[in-house]
């Protein structure tokens, strides 16, 4: 659940933003499940800064201050950002290429501002695995909605938060399931987000008038158009405590954006019913304890998106194949995370065993893989007051 921090007194603020799997076979974008494996960021307060609002009258006016290339570096003066950990020399630290403070700003710039009203440092420390499945983007972009909500005390509800992470996210599983935490099933309100033209795009529209690095990431000339309200509806399921996840991680990165090009557009009526009679059980089987594991392991069999994926993911095939209860004990069922190319194995005994054996059926196929058990994080994404250590 996540708080606003009052930002009156505080020397900083922190939020904490889980992983997620998301799928688990059948759900297609639409279940996700939330690890306890966290991207986090320590934030200190600096400075109030002045000019902070767009205040404007006409709305030529506007026009003008968004289009000039300056408000850009005005957004960048009032926030630095550093990474620690895993991944740090990965990711920009520019804050107008950085996922997190694009969000952001995109946040900000709804609601009227042109930077954040104080000065921030953000030092972030992400645990989460880039481009593996794991939804480091999902992850990302809720910790930049909660970043903006904080800084400049916006007191969004948790439906508004959803809203703004969704308009940039666009499919529900791995944001409704970082934000809330657990296992949530949610469906998004069709036409409120098709007809919402892509947020980031409008924010961050290049500029056509020339190359340099500040007019590239010229902001558009309009203020980006609030989000729809309610875009999405959400449940959270149980979750049977006997259950941990084994997340096999290959050391190669699979973007989203490539693992969904490789979908269709259509699918055939038996492919359809296939999952639905599926993801209809699963929901229901992964709460039951003890669990069955004949029944989830059939249920967790999918025909949307993992045949479609098994070419981009050397072995993917055979651990489907193999990881079943019948032939390793202690597996409930097995299933690509996300978009890949990491593997969930869902298990109830002999984690460390599956996590081992796992790594090797990738390395048979020329992958190198990590692994990790995983529990699930009841908590979702969380704000709360604390001073970084300087
Ligand atoms: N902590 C982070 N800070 C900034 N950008 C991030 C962070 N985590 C993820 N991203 C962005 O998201 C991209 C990965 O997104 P994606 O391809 O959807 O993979 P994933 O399955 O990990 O979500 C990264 O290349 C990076 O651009
Ligand atoms: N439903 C999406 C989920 C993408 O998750 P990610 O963790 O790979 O970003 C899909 O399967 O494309």
């Amino acid at each position: 659940m996540a708080e606003t921090v009052s930002n009156s007194g505080a020397a900083g603020f922190e939020i904490r933003v889980p992983a997620t799997t998301a799928n688990l076979g059948p759900g297609f974008d639409t279940l996700g499940l939330a690890f306890s494996l966290y991207l986090t960021l320590k934030v200190r307060l600096g400075e109030s800064l002045q000019n902070t609002l767009l205040i404007h009258d006409t709305y030529s006016e506007l026009e003008r201050v968004l289009s000039n290339p300056k408000q850009c570096a005005a957004f960048t003066d009032s926030v630095t950002l550093a990474y620690e950990g895993e991944n740090s020399a990965d990711l920009p630290t520019d804050p107008t290429q950085n996922l997190i403070t694009k969000t952001a700003w995109y946040v900000l710039r709804a609601h009227g501002y042109l930077k954040f009203p104080r000065k921030i440092h953000v030092t972030v420390a992400n645990a989460i695995p880039l481009g593996r499945g794991l939804g480091s983007s999902g992850s990302a972009v809720v910790a930049g909605v909660l970043l903006a909500n904080a800084a400049a005390n916006l007191r969004l509800t948790q439906a508004r938060l959803l809203d703004f992470a969704l308009a940039i996210e666009r499919h529900p599983d791995n944001v409704s399931a970082a934000l809330l935490g657990g296992f949530v099933a949610s469906y998004l309100m069709d036409d409120s987000m098709a007809s919402h033209t892509r947020a980031l795009e409008e924010t961050f529209q290049p500029s056509d008038q020339g190359n340099s690095a500040t007019d590239a990431y010229a902001p558009s000339a309009i203020a980006p158009r609030m989000p729809p309200s309610n875009t999405s509806r959400y449940v959270q399921l149980a979750w049977a405590s006997e259950i941990r996840a084994v997340a096999v991680i290959p050391q190669f990165q699979l973007s989203t954006a490539k693992a969904r090009a490789a979908l269709p557009q259509n699918y055939s009526r038996g492919d359809l019913v296939f999952n639905l009679q599926r993801v209809a059980v699963l929901t229901h089987a992964l709460g039951q304890s003890p669990p069955d594991a004949v029944l989830i392991s059939e249920a967790m069999r999918d025909q949307v998106h993992q045949p479609y994926r098994t070419g981009l993911i050397p072995g993917l095939q055979q651990l489907l194949d193999e990881f079943v209860p019948e032939e390793v004990p202690g597996v409930l069922g097995t299933c690509l995370s996300g978009a890949g190319p990491t593997v969930i194995i869902l298990a109830t005994a002999n984690w460390d065993t599956i996590a081992q054996k796992a790594r090797q059926t990738f390395a048979l196929n020329g992958v190198e893989a990590k692994a990790m058990v995983l529990e699930v994080a009841h908590d979702g994404a969380c704000c709360v007051d604390k001073a970084p250590v300087a």
